[in-house]
This record gives C-alpha cells, sequence and structure tokens, in this order.
C-alpha cells in the first residue's frame, strides 16, 4: 500500500457516516480509497466551499483521481465476468455494457434485436437510477451492433428513453457480443 500525503480531503455525509462504519473493509491505495459493499459517499476538493455537515475522513493524496464507487443493483442484471454495473468517479458516472438480459432470470428477453433494446435500456435506467443519474443526465453512450442493418429499429427505441438533447453517441457493428447478444450500449452520465 503505497503511502499517502498531500492536499485532497475525502469527505462523507454525516448521515451517511453509520454506513461507513458496517463496512467490512476500507483499504486505501495511492490516489484511491476503496470501501468494500459501496453506498453513497462522495469526495470533494479543498477548494470546495460547502456548509453542509460531513464526518471528514481526512485522506490526503497526491492525485486527482479521487473515489471510486461501485454501484450495484438487482433491478438490473448482475456482471458477467469481473466488472462493476457502473462505477462513481467524483461526478460522472461510468456505466458498464447493458444487454438486454432479463434481471431475475439472467437470460435474454429474447433473440429479437428490438425487445433486447428496450430490456437494455430499461436495465439501464435501473443502474442510472441506482447510482443517483437518470436518462437525462446521460452525456454519452456507446453502442453495439450485432449485425448493423438493425440500426433504424434501434434509433427509435432508443429515441424514446433519451429526452433531448441526446446523449453524444458512437455506433459500432462488432464481431460479436457477450452470451451472442443483438446490442449492448454502455454510457457515462453526470451526478
Ligand atoms: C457485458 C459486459 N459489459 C461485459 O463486459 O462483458
Amino acid at each position: 500500500m503505497a503511502s499517502l500525503c498531500g492536499p485532497t480531503c475525502f469527505m462523507i455525509p454525516a448521515t451517511n457516516g453509520g454506513l461507513l462504519r458496517h463496512r467490512t473493509s476500507l483499504t486505501t491505495r495511492r490516489g484511491c480509497l476503496s470501501v468494500s459493499g459501496g453506498t453513497s459517499f462522495f469526495h470533494t476538493s479543498p477548494s470546495s466551499k460547502r456548509s453542509l455537515s460531513f464526518t471528514c475522513l481526512s485522506i490526503s493524496s497526491d492525485s486527482r483521481i479521487g473515489i471510486k464507487e461501485a454501484v450495484e443493483t438487482e433491478k438490473a442484471p448482475a456482471a458477467l465476468g469481473p466488472y462493476s454495473q457502473a462505477n462513481k468517479v467524483n461526478n460522472i458516472l461510468f456505466v458498464s455494457g447493458v444487454l438486454g438480459l432479463v434481471p431475475e432470470t439472467g437470460k435474454f428477453v429474447s433473440d429479437n434485436v428490438e425487445d433486447q433494446t428496450e430490456q437494455l435500456l430499461k436495465n439501464m435506467g435501473e443502474i442510472l437510477k441506482a447510482g443517483g443519474a437518470s436518462y437525462s443526465s446521460v452525456v454519452k453512450t456507446t453502442i453495439m451492433l450485432a449485425d448493423l442493418k438493425d440500426f433504424k429499429k434501434v434509433n427509435e427505441i432508443y429515441a424514446k428513453y433519451f429526452p433531448a438533447p441526446f446523449p453524444a453517441r458512437s455506433t459500432y457493428q462488432v464481431a460479436a457480443l457477450p452470451l451472442d447478444a443483438k446490442i449492448e450500449i454502455e454510457c457515462i452520465a453526470t451526478l
């Protein structure tokens, strides 16, 4: 474990201080604080003038990376591998690629790209909600399609979920997707 020094101060809302006490582990790495079981807390820079009541961990760091907090919800499909459904870092939520799996069964809603798109966007909505964000706070998405011929069908469904101004977006046809999915979408939202 690297030594920590410097000016960054990590703050936890007083109301969440009790949550932290129940955590099983609290580890620090150079420029990064990891708390297992992750629930809402955040840090602020020394220049912040917030006047709310906080519990201050007074962790100093020589890095500006900040705290990384994993978001987890049972209302969206569990991660299929070594990744988090989403990670909060500072005021940004990074949502992993989401598939059209039904959370309760872990199976695709159907083989149909329209159904998978609807399901994955609902799943994404749950992850965004769990992370304190929403469709309207998404600033960037990446769509990965098994077949770019599905572009039009996907656009029609996608447009129902994201209000204008739409997120920036990139769309690709890829060689293959996990579990042979028809579509996967990842996103970045502001908090
Ligand atoms: C599905 C997914 N996000 C992954 O990385 O396997």
